[in-house]
């Protein structure tokens, strides 16, 4: 390719775009460039006072936003990428920064601030480059720029803001507009790199990938010197090995000046390796788990090793036999061993580890102890009747004495139920608030029909899990018998049984979650909506209450809508209705805004492609869709493991944000924002343009 020869010589590198951003990920792939994006954790904290100049600002975020993956990826993603891109846009106006409006007061604020004035752009622009040594150290090089675009705003008047400010476009962009879509109208003039302004400046991009890959590292120093000196301050290069391996120390630092650092691929003195950063990434996280090298490091496999055939040796009756196979050759300091890694003199293991491991290793059976207690009504007995002993729920369940006393004393070390032992007499069970809240049918939270639907539909397709990982398909034939093309008219609703229990599951998650999502958007704007597999219409419900000017019409299957008058609530709203269809084939509902809550993770890419076209044909300019889903993040267990569960029972998964941004953008929805609602799901909104 003439137009950037470096671009196709990246195409067996991994590289890594550290931005979430649609616009950006937009641009770059136009490019032609391939690469995967991993949005930054690095929240955009700095202190803008202890920065120089605009520019500086925006390098050193960029900078830090590439590190912090360029760091991640060997511990939570277990490969090194070869090339991370970081980028920040700011905007600046009489000597002020602006970043993204928090809400539309503080937009009208940054845009009135623009009005009939020029003002400056500037994207920084980090490059982390990885090179992985044969040791398993990563020597990290960051190359980071800057570029600077003016940006004249015509005079706007108080209607035109304030219609600009209603179409939601301002909300997730800096300066609080885009000037890629509606925003272009504002503006009189564009003086440099229009991409620059639409947030990532890529003529100096293509120019920067040709001083690293089409030069020596002599000449990139002295093209680097002659960039710097025959362009005024707008553009300035960098590169150097990472000084710091400590973020805050990286955060105070302002960049060398002179932009001019040693770039010869090692040994350098100040390099990083991985072993620091692991012990870094170690040290900062929050989370108990240990984490092994990227690749498994030999001394952590060697010991986690040891100490699993040290803590079986303990136990079983091959002690004597694993001693004399394992132990002498485990405890000799430094030799190879059996399993062929290099051992280290073995500590005690500890006992957080331990309780760790063993959690991980029972917590199926805390699930089917919860599910049976659930299932035999334990908890809606010890509702209504306080202070029963184990004799009694037996008599009452019609189970045994002997497996109620193991089951309620296995719900009182669960959290469940509180005991309370009286002399001379056998102890009495009641429910902790937790079960009153989540596990009494009754209750406006009870999570029951979930709870059963775990126990008769996941429970089995679990059971089958190593085939549904090593074939990649979910699992109702093996558990059920039947094969189903569509896990929903298939085998969920070919029985008014297996619908219920369906429905009743998704009906208590969506009362327990959708609070937080339908209120997780200032949808003012929005008049109707329409609930696309909106089920029950509990979800509905929640957008009618948080939203007073919102109508909701729930669109789902015809067996589904017949039975949804059994899950009115009791004050019937007349703002929600139901409308019966198939939306892979039927015509959507008109709509300003669709909720797709947990329906695009039942299905795979190529489905989710024709709902979502199904949905932009529907969509004017500024209508929007909303989605609720877990996203894969890589930080919550709860999102992986709903991930698997996903492979097991549908024909889908779930998602990064990332993976739904780039979905969204392929049908034209654009000005995305996230909310972790921390409930479950996380909302997500993204705007017709
Ligand atoms: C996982 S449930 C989610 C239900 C609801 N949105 C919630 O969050 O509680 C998926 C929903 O999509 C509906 N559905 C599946 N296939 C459909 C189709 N082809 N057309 C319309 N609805 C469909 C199902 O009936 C079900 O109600």
């Amino acid at each position: 390719m003439v137009l950037n020869p470096v671009i196709p010589k990246l195409s067996s590198k991994l590289i890594v775009l550290a931005s979430a951003s649609p616009r950006r990920l937009e641009i770059l792939r136009n490019a032609g460039l391939r690469f995967e994006v991993v949005p930054s954790w690095f929240k955009e904290t700095l202190d803008k006072g202890l920065f120089k100049a605009p520019h500086e600002y925006a390098v050193e975020t960029a900078k830090q936003k590439a590190l912090e993956v360029a760091r991640r990826m060997p511990f939570k993603h277990l490969k090194t990428p070869d090339i991370v891109i970081g980028a920040d846009t700011i905007v600046t106006v009489d000597g002020t920064i602006l970043e993204k409006p928090v809400d539309k007061r503080d937009a009208y604020r940054m845009l009135s601030s623009l009005s009939g004035k020029e003002h400056s752009v500037f994207t920084g622009v980090a490059i982390v480059i990885c090179h992985e040594k044969e040791n398993e150290e990563v020597d990290y090089q960051l190359i980071d720029f800057y570029e600077e675009t003016k940006v004249k705003f015509a005079d706007l008047s108080e209607d035109m803001l304030w219609e600009y400010i209603n179409s939601g476009e301002p909300m997730d962009k800096a300066g609080g507009y885009g000037i890629q879509a509606l925003g272009g109208m504002l503006v009189e003039y564009v003086h440099g790199d229009f991409f620059n302004v639409v947030g990532f400046p890529l003529n100096h991009f293509c120019k920067q990938l040709d001083l690293i890959y089409n030069h020596s590292t002599s000449s990139l120093d002295q093209q680097n010197a002659s960039d710097c000196l025959s362009h005024n301050s707008t553009h300035t290069t960098s590169m150097h090995s990472l000084p710091q391996p400590n973020l805050t120390a990286q955060c105070s630092q302002s960049p060398d000046s002179s932009g001019l650092h040693n770039s010869s691929p090692s040994p350098r003195p100040n390099s990083l390796s991985t072993s620091q950063t692991h012990h870094i990434q170690q040290s900062s996280s929050c989370s108990p788990v240990r984490k092994v090298n990227k690749k498994g490091s030999q001394s952590e496999v060697g010991e986690s090793s040891w100490r699993l055939l040290n803590s079986l040796s303990a136990h079983t009756s091959r002690e004597s036999e694993l001693q004399d196979e394992t132990l002498p050759q485990l405890t000799n300091r430094g030799q190879m061993t059996d399993l062929g890694v290099t051992q280290h003199e073995p500590s005690e293991p500890k006992k957080e580890d331990l309780q760790q491991i063993t959690e991980l290793m029972d917590g199926f059976k805390a699930s089917k102890a919860l599910f049976t207690a659930s299932k035999l009504c334990v908890f809606d007995l010890l509702q209504s009747r306080p202070g029963l002993d184990a004799t009694q729920v037996a008599q009452e369940i019609k189970a045994s004495l002997k497996g109620t006393e193991c089951l309620l004393q296995a719900c009182v070390s669960l959290g469940l139920l509180k005991s309370k032992e009286r002399t001379c007499k056998k102890p009495v069970y009641e429910n902790t608030d937790l079960a009153t809240r989540f596990l009494v049918s009754g209750s406006p939270f009870a999570l029951h029909g979930y709870i059963q639907h775990c126990n008769d539909i996941v429970w089995p397709l679990f059971s089958h899990l190593e085939s549904a990982v090593r074939e990649g398909t979910n699992q109702h034939e093996k558990a059920f018998g039947k094969k189903s093309k569509d896990i929903f008219q298939d085998t969920y609703y070919n029985s008014q049984e297996v619908k219920l229990r369906f429905m009743n599951a998704m009906h208590s998650i969506a009362r327990v979650t959708g609070k937080a999502v339908a209120s997780a958007f200032d949808l003012s704007s929005y008049k109707t909506a329409c609930d696309l597999g909106g089920c029950t219409g509990a979800m509905a419900y929640e957008f009618t209450k948080a939203h007073p000017g919102l109508s909701v019409t729930v669109f789902d299957l015809p067996a589904v809508v017949e039975m949804s008058e059994h899950f009115q609530p009791l004050h019937t709203d007349n703002r929600v209705s139901f409308v019966a269809g198939d939306f892979f084939k039927d015509e959507l509902p008109k709509a300003d805004l669709y909720i797709l809550a947990r329906i695009l993770h039942d299905w795979p890419d190529e489905k989710v492609h024709i709902l979502l076209s199904k949905i932009a044909d529907a969509c004017t300019t500024g209508c929007a869709v909303l989605l609720a889903e877990t996203m894969l993040d890589g930080q919550r267990p709860y999102s992986a493991l709903q991930s698997l569960n996903m492979l097991a029972q549908t024909e889908g998964m779930e998602r990064t944000e990332g993976q739904y941004a780039d979905m969204l953008s392929k049908h034209g929805f654009w000005s995305m924002r996230v909310v972790h609602t921390m409930n479950f799901l996380d909302a997500f909104i993204a705007i017709k343009m």
